[in-house]
């Protein structure tokens, strides 16, 4: 039988990889559900050729053009945020693919899990903002979240088969767009600068976070969540190749690494088919035309974000939520030119420093805060 995917978030960046897997291994899946945010033209097409039984625009004011592209189709049609949680729920899907960006993610995947899906999960935000409840979750109903961030997907194919635990995480970190512009200069940072990350073609969103490091110190919460590690055991190396996709140093002092052509079709086919691999006709790396990879320490003054996000560890509760909600708004604002590079990493300390802390959020709290560091976020930048 096909495994059948309910995919939120098929037309942005590792929605559209996903149904390259899926388009190729037409074999061993179908498409249940795509979804969108406000791009109803690409999710008519994408619908066109996948067939799914439904489609959800989450932005109301976009229905009723889906509903009219899609007029001649057998597919229903839904809107809203709702409808999202709705159909990862329904008895048609066995595995959810959440491949949304930001706090939106986080419901889905608690869907997900209560409904006894299978998550295939890029989105990050949701263990950033609610790591320890979504995992509590799964466990409690047995529902397996495989990561399909490359970093995190390299940690579990170094893990597989192992019965020792590890005894330290390695994740890298390509250092981003501006790795290379001296911290004097990072005030004038345009836009466009941020957005030319040297090794990954993603989302405007990350691309920005992997800018100021946001999104490493989001993945080192991740990890943490994940694979049950404590922050002081998780460390962060600069690999600018972006060939050694993370680490694991067992024990008795083994490392073991997973490296590769970056291209997030491999953590995606591996989420999707674990314990297999999807056959693709990838050209294979060459060590002879890369033969030189380099390491080194992240600079922790250029990225305050990083040690930021282990503060968010240690505290617990809320604190991460906030940082996320305050990030979402600050990284929207830089990108349509509202505020400067900077003021990113000023805003989430500003909203740690303001924003109400909960120790022990329920889903609730985690709204509630996620609504005030927006809040605080929106005031501090005036807008
Ligand atoms: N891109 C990559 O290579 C990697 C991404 N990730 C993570 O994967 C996730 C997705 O990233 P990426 O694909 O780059 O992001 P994109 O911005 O390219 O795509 C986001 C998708 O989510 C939809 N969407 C956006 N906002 C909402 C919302 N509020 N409600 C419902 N749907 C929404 C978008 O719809 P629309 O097109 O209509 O706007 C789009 O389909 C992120 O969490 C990111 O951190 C992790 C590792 C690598
Ligand atoms: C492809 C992927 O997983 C991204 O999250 C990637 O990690 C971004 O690269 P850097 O954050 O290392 O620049
Ligand atoms: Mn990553």
């Amino acid at each position: 039988m096909k495994q059948r995917i309910a995919l939120l978030g098929s037309t942005g960046s590792i929605g559209v990889q996903t149904l390259d897997i899926v388009r190729e291994n037409s074999e061993l899946f179908e498409i249940t559900t795509l979804t969108a945010h406000r791009n109803w033209e690409a999710l008519a097409r994408q619908a066109e050729e996948f067939a799914p039984d439904s489609v959800v625009i989450a932005d109301d004011s976009k229905y009723d053009a889906l509903r009219r592209a899609l007029a001649d189709r057998p597919v229903k049609v839904y809107a809203g945020a709702d409808a999202i949680r709705q159909v990862v729920q329904a008895d048609t899907v066995d595995t959810v693919v959440n491949a949304l960006v930001g706090y939106a993610g986080l419901l889905p995947t608690v869907a997900a899990i209560e409904a006894g899906k299978k998550v295939a999960l890029a989105n990050k935000e949701t263990l950033v903002v609610g790591g320890d409840y979504v995992m509590r979750l799964a466990a409690e109903r047995r529902v397996p979240i495989l990561p399909i961030d490359s970093e995190h997907s390299a940690i579990f194919q170094c893990l597989v088969g192992e019965a020792s635990p590890a005894r330290r995480l390695i994740v890298t970190c390509s250092g981003g767009a501006l790795r290379d512009v001296p911290r004097e200069r990072l005030a004038e940072v345009t836009v466009e600068q941020a957005l030319r990350h040297p090794q990954w073609r993603m989302g405007a969103k990350i691309t920005i976070d992997s800018a100021t490091l946001v999104n490493k110190g989001f993945e080192v919460i991740e990890a943490r969540w994940l694979f049950g590690m404590p922050a002081e055991r998780i460390s962060v190396l600069i690999h600018p190749q972006s060939v050694v996709h993370s680490m694991v140093e067992f024990e008795d002092g083994a490392i073991k690494a997973q490296l590769g052509t970056p291209d997030m079709h491999l953590p995606i086919g591996f989420a999707l088919l674990f314990p297999r691999r999807a056959a693709r006709a990838a050209e294979q790396f060459s060590f002879a035309d890369n033969p030189t990879l380099t390491f080194a320490e992240p600079d922790r003054q250029k990225y305050p974000a990083l040690d930021m996000a282990y503060d968010c560890l240690r505290r617990g509760g809320t604190a991460a939520c906030t940082m996320n909600g305050a990030n979402e708004v600050a990284v929207a604002a830089f990108l349509a030119k509202r505020c400067g590079y900077l003021d990113i990493v000023r805003t989430i300390e500003h909203a740690l420093e303001e924003a109400t802390f909960v120790a022990r959020p329920t889903l609730d709290d985690y709204a509630a805060s996620d609504a005030e560091a927006r809040r605080i976020a929106r005031e501090f930048l005036k807008i």
